[in-house]
Order: C-alpha cells, then structure tokens, then sequence
C-alpha cells in the first residue's frame, strides 16, 4: 500500500477544471516530483492533498486512511507537513520561535492542560525544544537561531519553513516551489538537503517545483499534469524522454504560457 494515494480528483473553479481527473501514488520514503507548464493545475492538485480545498469529486488516501476534504489542521497530527510558495513565518519572531510554533500546531495537550502548566505538557514543551535544537543544526541555522526571521535572506527563510514542518515528525512533507527564488549554489545546496532530510527522517517528500533540474536529480519518480490532466507518471529517465512530455514543455499552446 503506497503512504499517499490520489484517486481520480477533480476540482473545478466555477467553469474552469483546474484538475480533471488526476490519480498518482507517492510510496513511503520516497522522492515524487510534480510537474508541468504553468496552468497545468500543480498548486491546485497539492491544496488538495494539503486540505485547503476539497476536490469536486475522487478520493485522497494516507496511510490507509481516507483524508479527502480533512481542514488543514487536521493534516498535521496525521503527519503530513507542508511548506508554501511564498513562505508563512512568523517574521518578528526568532528563528527558533518559529520553528517551535510547529511543534505547538502538532501538540497533543489541550488548552486547559496548557494553561494549567500539567507535567505533560512540560514534558512536551521539553521535547519539542530538544528536537528543535537538533533541526537547527540539521538545518544549518544555529547561528541565527535568535535572529528575527524578517532579517534572514529568503533561502534561509525557506530552511526555517522546512524545520517548521519538520518538527511535528511528519511522514510525507509537501514542499510547494522550495526552489523558487533560490539561486544557483542555492539550488544546490537544497538538492543535498532534501536528499539528507529523507535519509534522516525517513519520510516521503511530495515536491511541486519548476526548477526541471532540481526535480530531475532529487525525485525517484515524477508524474506531469498538463492541462489539468496526468500525462506521465515515471523515473526522471522515461519522464524526461516522453515525447508527451517533450510536447507539452516545448509543444507551445498560445493559451498558455510554457515553462521549460
Ligand atoms: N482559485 C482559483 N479560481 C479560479 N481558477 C483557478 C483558481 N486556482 C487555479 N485556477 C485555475 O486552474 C488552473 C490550474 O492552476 P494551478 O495554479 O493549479 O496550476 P499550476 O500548475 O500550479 O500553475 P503554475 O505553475 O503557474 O503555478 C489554471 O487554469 C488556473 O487559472
């Protein structure tokens, strides 16, 4: 049983089907890129599996248990973590603040044993300091680990979303373009992490970005929407060398813009 299936979802948005019917697997510990041309309903298809919109029609499973139309806050105890496009920090808050926010958004401990101060929660709070400590480093962000988010480079930024999702343990992480607005060495040095971060937490990564090379040498698999239809769904190998997908990147529709 794969850890997260998608079953032939729709989503429509009044006339226009942003997504028309799309199934793919993402199998425990692994890499699965999704890409496509601009428009080809990648960011639709993740707000879908992220819980920010409910598909139309078809199904979501993770980890044997059906979450389609689950609110988004209920994604993070099930353990599905998620990072955005243009970043979600706190900015006037620390480094560390910020990524201890994901442990609270993750807690178990409810309101009243909170503010009653209960051994339980210490005990959480303890936890989550540890573990917040040992993202850090992975990271490489102890240095500004008391630095206000706002004073970070955006590269940097984008680290402390990844420990934010990172702290509540989760199984499968959904990036939305990590490597946007990134630079050269940048990309490069997010390649490593990823890789590093499956190997350290054993989670599966589902990973929607237009950066083609990054996808290419961190994905084990790589399935392509097209006008909200899936039109590959394989190894960086056979998706690079399918001639539908050649078509679609370089084919060059004048209702939308191609992204190569
Ligand atoms: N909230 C919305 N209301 C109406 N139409 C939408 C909405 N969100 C997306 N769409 C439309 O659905 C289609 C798929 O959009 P989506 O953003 O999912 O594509 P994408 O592959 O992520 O594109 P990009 O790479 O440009 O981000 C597009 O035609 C888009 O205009």
């Amino acid at each position: 049983m794969a850890l997260l299936e998608v079953q032939d979802i729709v989503i429509r948005f009044g006339g226009v089907t942003a997504v028309a019917g799309v199934s793919f697997e993402v199998e425990e510990r692994q890499i699965c890129g999704l890409i496509g041309p601009n428009g080809a309903g990648k960011t639709t298809t993740f707000n879908c599996i992220s819980g920010i919109y409910r598909p139309n029609s078809g199904r979501i499973v993770f980890a044997g248990q059906e979450i389609t139309g689950l609110p988004r806050h209920r994604m993070t105890g099930l353990g599905i973590g998620r990072t955005f496009q243009n970043l979600a920090l706190f900015r006037s808050m620390t480094v560390r603040e910020n990524v201890l926010a994901g442990a609270h958004a993750a807690g178990h401990s409810g309101f009243l044993a909170s503010a009653l101060g209960l051994p339980q929660v210490r005990r959480e709070a303890a936890e989550a300091e540890a573990r917040a400590r040992e993202l850090l480093a992975l990271l490489d962000l102890e240095r500004v680990a008391d630095a206000p988010v706002a004073a970070l480079p955006f590269g940097w930024q984008k680290r402390v979303e990844m420990a934010r999702a990172l702290i509540s343990r989760p199984k499968l992480l959904l990036l939305d373009e990590p490597a946007g607005g990134l630079n050269h060495g940048e990309v490069d040095e997010l390649a490593e992490l990823l890789t590093g971060i499956r190997r350290n937490f054993q989670l599966a990564i589902l990973l929607v970005e237009h950066h083609m090379s990054l996808v290419m040498r961190v994905s084990d698999k790589v399935a392509v929407l097209d006008f909200g239809k899936k039109i590959a769904d394989g190894t960086p190998y056979d998706v690079r060398n399918d001639p539908e997908v050649i078509r679609a990147y370089l084919g060059g529709g004048d209702d939308h813009a191609r992204a190569a």
